[in-house]
């Protein structure tokens, strides 16, 4: 799948966002290696900081299904600018996909920045830095 039908899956996922208040509705597309997408959306609390981002969303979704091998992730929201992920979602990128994995982040406007999960977070911490390994 190319990044231009990736991007159209992210704004199909963004119509399902609850958002009642940020106003601010994002979405996310995650392919897998088997060619399989899995959408993702933001779902707000009143309770703000319970929130989950549109990008975690679609990797909680995946992985809880089973699918953890994951070749690239599409999100988008009505930015001025492509939509730039979270600090939460940057690590949880980090944890769950491959360093060089494609994120292409876009905007309504049509922008897209294509960047890699290292890129977004250099030197995250990550599993080889528990218990001194
Ligand atoms: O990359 C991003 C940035 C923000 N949000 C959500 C969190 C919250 O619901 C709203 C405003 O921050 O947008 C995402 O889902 N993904
Ligand atoms: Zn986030």
């Amino acid at each position: 799948m190319n990044s231009k039908k990736l991007i159209e899956e992210a704004k199909f996922a963004r119509n399902q966002a609850y958002v009642p208040y940020s106003k601010f509705p994002v979405g996310a597309a995650l392919l897998t290696k088997e060619g399989k997408v899995y959408h993702g959306c933001n779902i707000e609390n009143a309770a703000y900081s319970v929130t989950n981002c549109a990008e975690r969303t679609a990797l909680f979704k995946a992985v809880s299904e089973g699918d953890r091998e994951f070749v690239a992730i599409a999100v988008v929201a009505d930015t001025d600018r492509p939509v730039s992920p979270c600090g939460s979602c940057r690590q949880v990128m980090s944890e769950l996909c491959p360093p060089d994995m494609k994120v292409i982040l876009t905007n309504l406007k049509g922008d897209v920045l294509e960047t890699t999960v290292e890129k977004l977070l250099p030197g995250a911490f990550h599993s080889g830095d528990l218990h001194g390994k």
